[in-house]
């Protein structure tokens, strides 16, 4: 562990924009019991919310700088859970809180337990007089935790599988805890004071990678806050019924429809609702869908008696551009950042559905958008309507300035704003969809723009050589920049338990730095950082490359997501620094065309669709080999709530070696250009399911 050692606490003020929601508008202020999550600007606050919740207790999310007493006074807050955040407890940025938070033990409040998460746990000990310091690798996955004895834990086995995402740890406990858990890299995992009712999880129990995550939630609702687990949900579909009926009242409503279910969810709940003569819905063809989906989607919608229309919109959107900050965008046939092109693709959505309205013969002003937006979406964008301090992970096309302009004025509906996807497929079956609708694998709107990584020149910065002599060194124990260096990322390794495993493979693996950044999560804050491509000889080995694939990112900082890639050894030395000018053109836009085209036929072919959640197909403007220009990377992912997941495992049922292969060599054979295929190792966190 190193600097920085923490002594002084930051100063909490009640300055800052204090919010104070008004109680008439919380649905659960009169409910027998309710648990209060304060969020500190984590992006799982709303999945936190929602296992609550599905334990059959009422939640409430306050931002993290809420006068506490207010609402204790109410009574019938049972416990507190603060939430992750994305800052450091030790950085002037961190945000503020009720100094009155940590004093309860001394008021009438004494007996409501507080369990802090992640961020929660840091502050919690930062506040008590333990130490909080900055890691020297990162934890940012899957984890095995070893857990000791603690109402907490009840009825868990001494080993579990729990996701970390952090790069700072509690390097000493607070005086008055106790340590109750240990990462299986040696950080303070977990921490209670029984007597003063405070618990502690550097984990994240209420992501579905934490596979007994509900139990321990379980256990400090009902064992330690003695809840009792009232509380019902009201129909779902009744709940959106009745909100659609009294938005939109005679009003008619223009629903944008993907062809994905959340907006044929949407769709489907719009014509129950006020009846199928007051609903247009709208496809849009933003010259980014796969091959022939427009064409798809029409056939596959019109069976549901929709008043549809299609446009094709591509060149709007190849030449749209719009405002950041005061200042004009290129076009998006030009531009190679990822969020202006994100931001340009959501507004250009915005006004050809304004324009359709008008040639409609409508009023703009009393017709209402529809869109299938989902949490996780408005999470992502660092919305204002689910988190005040989160950090924006990408601007989804739904979640745009110019989307929240709107809103604001009240004529945006979306009815699934609080659901995540599985709660989505569910109320689809209830509506009667058919199963392959309601299974469709998602696809983001915004499509094939953002998995071709646009780029003009190779990123390389101070940091990329130091990085391929670390990667070097980590995987093959030779080419450490120095001897010093060197011996710390072995002893890294040893800590980790992997040190003889890796060097055992080592040789046959060379690791090449990509110059390269794309986007990633991590301590719940957005990367963009390098990629690390591993070529192996002979077969690969699929163990020791996961191993490597959660190892990289822990000891390289500035590296979020690992490949291995197919094809001819490339043995060492190489260094890429070259890449192919890539931007949003014809050219790139067929390349990615027609490799996803290649993979998804395969997937078909072997009955994969629903045993992997989602399958991106990448293009990303690197060669290994001479006369190419770029590469395509097959990016497997399985998770039921988007915020976080793994890729599939091949050899395994969701990933077979021989469709694999068949992708691969479909991939290199319809698609000209292409240099290699590589498959992508990293679970989300460190990395996220694009790759922008
Ligand atoms: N090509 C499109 N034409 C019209 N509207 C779109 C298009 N793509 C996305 N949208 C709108 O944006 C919303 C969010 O897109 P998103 O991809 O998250 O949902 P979806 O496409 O309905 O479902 P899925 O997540 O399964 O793909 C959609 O629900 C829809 O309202
Ligand atoms: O409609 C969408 N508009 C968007 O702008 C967008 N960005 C990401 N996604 C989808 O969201 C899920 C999570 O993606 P990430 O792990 O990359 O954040 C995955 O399913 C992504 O495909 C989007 N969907
Ligand atoms: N997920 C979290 O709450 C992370 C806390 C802090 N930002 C860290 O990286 O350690
Ligand atoms: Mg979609």
């Amino acid at each position: 562990m190193t600097s920085p050692v923490i002594s002084t606490p930051p100063i909490a003020t009640r300055e800052g924009g204090i919010s104070s929601v008004a109680v008439e508008d919380i649905a659960t202020v009169h409910a027998d019991e309710v648990i209060l999550i304060l969020d500190a600007g984590s992006q799982y606050s709303k999945v936190i919310d929602r296992r609550v919740r599905e334990l059959n207790v009422a939640s409430e999310i306050h931002p993290f700088n809420t006068p506490i007493l207010p609402l204790l006074a109410r009574g019938n807050i049972k416990a507190i859970i603060i939430s992750g955040g994305p800052e450091s407890v030790y950085s002037s940025k961190a945000p503020q809180y009720d100094p009155d938070l940590f004093n309860l033990a001394n008021t009438v409040h004494k007996d409501i337990p507080i369990l802090g998460i992640c961020y929660g746990m840091q502050l919690m000990m930062f506040i008590f007089g333990g130490k909080v310091e900055k890691n020297d690798h990162r934890e940012d996955g899957v984890h095995h935790v070893h857990i000791k004895q603690s109402i907490l834990f009840k009825d868990l086995a001494e080993s579990e599988k729990v996701l970390l995402t952090h790069g700072d740890s509690v390097t000493m406990v607070a005086p008055g805890f106790k340590e109750i858990c240990k990462s299986d890299g040696g950080v303070i995992a977990g921490v209670e004071d029984e007597k003063r009712k405070m618990y502690g999880l550097q984990f994240h129990p209420e992501v579905d990678l934490t596979t007994n995550g509900k139990k321990i939630l379980e256990n400090f609702l009902f064992g330690i806050a003695g809840c009792k687990g009232s509380y019902t949900l009201e129909d779902r579909e009744s709940i959106a019924i009745k909100e659609i009926q009294q938005t939109v009242g005679t009003g008619k409503v223009l629903v944008l429809v993907s062809g994905g279910v959340d907006s044929t969810v949407c769709a489907a709940l719009l014509t129950k609702a006020i009846g199928a003569e007051r609903v247009v819905a709208l496809h849009i063809d933003n010259g980014f869908m796969r091959h022939h989906e427009s064409k798809n989607v029409e056939t596959a919608l019109g069976v549901l008696g929709l008043h549809l229309i299609v446009v094709d919109a591509s060149q709007a959107f190849f030449n749209g551009t719009t405002t950041i900050a005061g200042k004009v965008t290129d076009k998006l046939c030009i531009t190679v950042h990822p969020e202006e092109k994100r931001k340009i693709i959501g507004d250009t959505f915005m006004r050809v559905a304004e324009d359709e309205v008008r040639k409609l013969g409508l009023d703009p002003n009393h017709v209402f958008l529809a869109q299938g937006t989902l949490r996780p979406d408005l999470i992502e964008s660092s919305s204002k309507t689910v988190s005040g301090v989160a950090d924006v992970i990408k601007t989804h096309h739904n979640d745009t300035e110019l989307v929240r302009l709107l809103r604001a004025t009240g004529r945006v509906v979306e009815p699934l704003r609080d659901l995540h996807k599985d709660e989505v497929r569910e109320l689809g079956k209830s509506l009667g969809l058919s199963e392959s609708l309601v299974w469709r694998q998602p696809f983001p709107g915004p499509g094939l723009a953002i998995r071709i990584i646009c780029a003009e020149r190779p990123f390389i910065d101070a940091k990329f050589q130091l990085t391929c002599s670390v990667l070097h060194h980590l995987i093959r124990g030779t080419g450490a920049p120095d001897v010093d260096t060197g011996d710390k990322i072995d002893q890294h390794l040893r800590e980790m338990g992997c040190l003889e495993r890796i060097r055992r493979s080592g040789a046959s693996i060379n690791p090449i730095l990509l110059p390269v950044q794309t986007v990633g999560v991590q301590g719940d804050g957005r990367t963009y950082s390098y990629v690390a491509a591993l070529s192996q000889s002979g077969e690969p080995d699929w163990e020791v490359l996961f191993l490597l694939a959660k190892v990289i990112p822990k000891v390289c900082h500035n590296v979020n997501r690992v490949v291995y890639i197919f094809g001819k050894h490339i043995a060492e030395p190489t260094l890429i620094e070259q890449i192919t000018p890539t931007r949003l053109v014809p050219e790139t836009i067929a390349q990615l065309q027609k490799a996803d085209h290649a993979v998804n036929q395969v997937l078909l072919k072997y009955g994969l669709i629903r045993a992997l959640s989602q399958v991106p197909v990448i293009l990303f403007p690197i060669s290994f080999d001479q006369d190419q220009t770029r590469s395509i990377a097959i990016r497997t992912f399985i998770t039921n709530d988007f915020m976080t997941g793994v890729p599939a495992v091949p050899g395994t049922d969701a990933m077979p070696l021989a469709c694999l292969q068949e992708m691969v060599k479909d991939i290199l054979t319809n698609t000209p250009g292409i240099s290699r295929v590589v498959y992508d190792l990293t679970s989300k966190p460190p990395g996220t399911t694009e790759w922008e």
